[in-house]
């Protein structure tokens, strides 16, 4: 065999190389049915594969070469060679002369422009568990129907699944795969098919954590019963602090088999969330690549999104509803818009079994202990099954005796085929985990197998010592590290020549943005219910600011210009500061739940409009509070514009809470937390004051500030509808009141197209701060 085409230097760096287990093809031939191939049959290491019946893989297709190539079977893994062949080998499109085969990768022997029925198709894997290919017949029907409800022709069990998901059809000889408005989603050959999308022969289709293969007019699918492996290559993460820029993740590889519990465990700052947050799709590396069996993670994220689960070390779940009701709107936003709601109340009663939280499902979070809390965060992410769970210390904070009773949760989920990665502090449960990363000092990968081998390594009985040891030098433990991963590995070097599949990065998903703002609203307000002290405290501002205003005017109010004036300004004032604060701590309160709702498909419009919605109905009540009692204490003018003067007063006090909440979502949207927020309030109260052209007169740069001030359109709306420029200006001369001319101010115009504009201005403000507040809050991912 011609091995001139290997690259034999390491590529590699020192990590566990996936492969030891089963090396399965499944190979799809011309016409023929798929062939369950195990390499480990053949005993060797070279496997040849060709149309000549002297190849240990005879493949009958025109297509393939007489000797086309060979697999190799070593102990880091399988690698295929092309052997200088007509037709190569594609992988997804891209022709490759050698490489590593991962678990779901698909190689193709075809024409390279369009795939042709003659060609061949390799589908490996490495999982114990047999991956039982299905196999549905297009026959003479015109559609299969492919969903979660039984009477689908290919009913795919999984609760992410759509009832009615999509279908394929045929006409005449042409088919075509359909996407029923499914919520998770459709891909082929990793493109999400938005409403339908030829299909060609032996096109890779993926509905949530199954794959299908469409070949010879047939439909081949099969699901990822047995978890998801992970391979980490060569990942960098890299952040400037004060100028300088330095790695928190140095050039980490690592592979996660499918159904392995593995825990990253090192000291404090060592980088192990930062590993973990590039491993799981959160935080894209600077370089490297995450592979989710074979497929690309971040290229891939929104057709895998729904079988990773992430539970972050900040709860992810509020305080304010009880366990049943939290996990039913979880469902409602992540499950697919199809499932009934008993389907649903089943759903989240099956988490709650599997968290053992049962007869706490009318428990308010906040009444949970810490280890309840976390379970309940856990619960979150098990309802829409993750095949891949990542959970960011869930341990911290419990009792030995909870910590344990977690360990062995999170054990039994990876026996029902999950793969679950952890960061943890704690070493005492770690003979549970089938594998244990250490992270050093710098983001170094000091060490990665299992807990015997780890204690061999360290040479000690207890790993607590290692913490120390890789705290002094972790470049020592780095470097012996990757020497014992190099005797380890035998042959292999293969170059990566890996193009892995783009996928389409836009695609979102389809949970309507209707039906999201229905559901987010519906929580928002119940979250307001039920915190009744800050309810009560919120609507009592309004009526306790109008008495507090009714104190100081004099008997002249609605007839002289001056106090008039005065205290519509201080009416303007109250109903932005009431409105501000309405909002103000409202989104980076809840900035944890918010980046994980929003990578499983939360629409940040959705999330705005509940937002404004019920905060909106909160400034209606508020506004009628502050007028109703501003009217019983200080009064309100005779006559309005072109309303009833009190519903005039009420809408310009509406419009402007309205506004400031708008603008209180934006500054909240800027904030990590609910004490930073705050301090920006007064920052924000102060231009009002200053330049709304009340207290001060505006001129030159002033002016132009006073444009953007809510304060100033609300006074001139409140000073219109009281005729202020018709009333008696007075000044106080020696006990006299005395009464002067004074010029009609274009402020208060006394006329309907002025008060229009000022409301309608006010909208626009309410308009630019949900635009601003949805633009900064797409970084909350980051
Ligand atoms: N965005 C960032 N900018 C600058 N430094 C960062 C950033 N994110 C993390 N770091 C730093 O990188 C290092 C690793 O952080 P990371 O959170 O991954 O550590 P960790 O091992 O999980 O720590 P802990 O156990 O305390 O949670 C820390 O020193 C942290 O301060």
């Amino acid at each position: 065999m011609n091995q001139g085409g290997m690259d034999c230097t390491s590529h590699y760096g020192g990590y566990h190389m996936s492969g030891r287990g089963m090396r399965r093809l499944t190979v799809f031939v011309g016409e023929q049915s798929p062939r369950e191939v195990d390499l480990g049959q053949f005993h060797k290491e070279y496997i040849s594969f060709g149309r000549s019946p002297d190849n240990d893989l005879v493949l009958p297709s025109p297509n393939v070469s007489k000797h086309h190539g060979f697999f190799r079977l070593t102990a880091n893994g399988v690698y295929v060679e092309d052997l200088n062949s007509t037709n190569g080998l594609l992988f997804n499109g891209t022709r490759v002369a050698s490489g590593l085969l991962r678990e779901g990768d698909i190689l193709r022997i075809d024409d390279e422009r369009r795939s042709v029925t003659s060609g061949v198709l390799f589908f490996f894997n490495t999982s114990s568990e047999h991956h039982s290919w299905k196999k549905r017949e297009m026959g003479k029907a015109g559609e299969l129907l492919i969903g979660r409800e039984q009477r689908c022709d290919v009913v795919l069990n999984h609760v992410s699944v759509s009832k009615r998901h999509a279908s394929i059809v045929r006409e005449g000889d042409a088919f075509f795969v359909v996407d029923h408005s499914s919520t998770n989603g459709t891909f082929v050959n990793g493109r999400r098919v938005q409403g339908r999308k030829p299909l060609k022969e032996k096109d890779v289709l993926r509905i949530v954590d199954t794959r299908l293969i469409f070949a010879n007019g047939c439909l081949y699918y099969c699901s990822y019963k047995r978890g998801l492996g992970i391979e980490a290559v060569h990942l960098v993460r890299t952040v400037k602090n004060k100028g300088e820029t330095f790695n928190i993740c140095n050039d980490v590889s690592l592979s996660i088999e499918p159904g392995e519990l593995v825990a990253i465990i090192g000291g404090s700052g060592a980088g192990k969330t930062t590993l973990m947050n590039a491993i799981c799709g959160y935080n894209r590396p600077t370089s490297g690549q995450v592979l989710i069996n074979g497929e690309e993670l971040y290229d891939t994220y929104d057709a895998l999104k729904n079988i990773i689960g992430y539970v972050p070390q900040q709860d992810i779940v509020y305080d304010n509803l009880t366990l049943f009701s939290m996990l039913d709107y979880a469902a409602k936003l992540r499950l697919p818009d199809d499932m009934s709601e008993q389907e649903r109340r089943q759903r989240v009663h099956q988490v709650i079994d599997i968290v053992e939280l049962k007869g706490k499902e009318n428990t308010m979070i906040r009444q949970l202990s810490g280890g309840q809390k976390k379970r309940a965060s856990i619960a979150v992410e098990l309802l829409s099954d993750p095949t891949l769970f990542f959970l960011d210390e869930p341990a911290s904070g419990l009792d030995p005796g909870t910590e344990r009773n977690l360990m062995r949760t999170l054990k039994n989920m990876t026996n029902t085929g999950k793969t679950v990665v952890l960061v943890t502090h704690s070493t005492l449960n770690l003979q549970v985990c089938d594998k244990i990363v250490f992270m050093g000092r710098g983001g170094n990968l000091c060490f990665y197998g299992n807990t015997r081998e780890a204690e061999e390594f360290f040479h000690v009985d207890n790993l607590v010592d290692v913490y120390n040891m890789m705290t002094e030098d972790p470049m020592r433990w780095k470097s012996l590290y990757n020497q014992k991963a190099q005797r380890e590995r035998k042959g292999g070097g293969y170059k990566e020549v890996h193009s892995r599949q783009s996928y389409s990065k836009k695609a979102k998903s389809k949970h309507s943005r209707l039906r999201q703002t229905g559901i987010l609203s519906s929580r928002y307000l119940q979250l307001l219910i039920n915190d009744r002290q800050r309810l009560a405290m919120v609507l009592l501002q309004a009526p306790i600011l109008a008495l507090l205003i009714s104190l100081v005017k004099n008997g002249y109010q609605f007839e002289r210009y001056d106090i008039t004036k005065s205290l519509l300004f201080a009416l303007s004032c109250s109903a932005f500061w009431i409105g501000m604060l309405n909002a103000i701590q409202e989104v980076c309160k809840e900035r944890a739940i918010l980046r994980r709702e929003y990578m499983t498909g939360l629409h940040l419009g959705a999330y705005i409009t509940s937002k404004l919605l019920v905060l909106g109905v909160l400034c209606l009540v508020q506004s009628l509070l502050l007028i109703g009692v501003f009217w019983l204490t200080v009064g309100i003018p005779e006559e309005g514009l072109f309303l009833p003067p009190f519903l005039e007063m009420f809408l310009t006090a509406f419009l402007t809470a309205f506004s400031a909440t708008a603008m209180g979502l934006f500054a909240s949207s800027l904030f990590k937390n609910p004490d930073r927020a705050m301090t920006a309030a007064p920052i924000l109260l102060m231009p009002q004051i200053l330049f709304s052209g009340l207290l001060f007169k505006l001129k030159g740069v002033t002016t132009v500030l006073s444009w953007f001030t809510i304060c100033r359109w609300s006074v001139e709306g409140f000073g219109s509808s009281a005729n202020l420029n018709g009333l008696e200006y007075t000044v106080e001369v020696n006990g006299e009141i005395q009464e002067f001319p004074h010029e009609a101010e274009a402020f208060f115009e006394f006329t309907k197209a002025h008060i229009a504009q000022d409301w309608f201005l006010l909208v626009v403000f309410v308009a630019v701060f949900c635009i601003l507040s949805g633009l900064v809050l797409r970084s909350v991912k980051k």
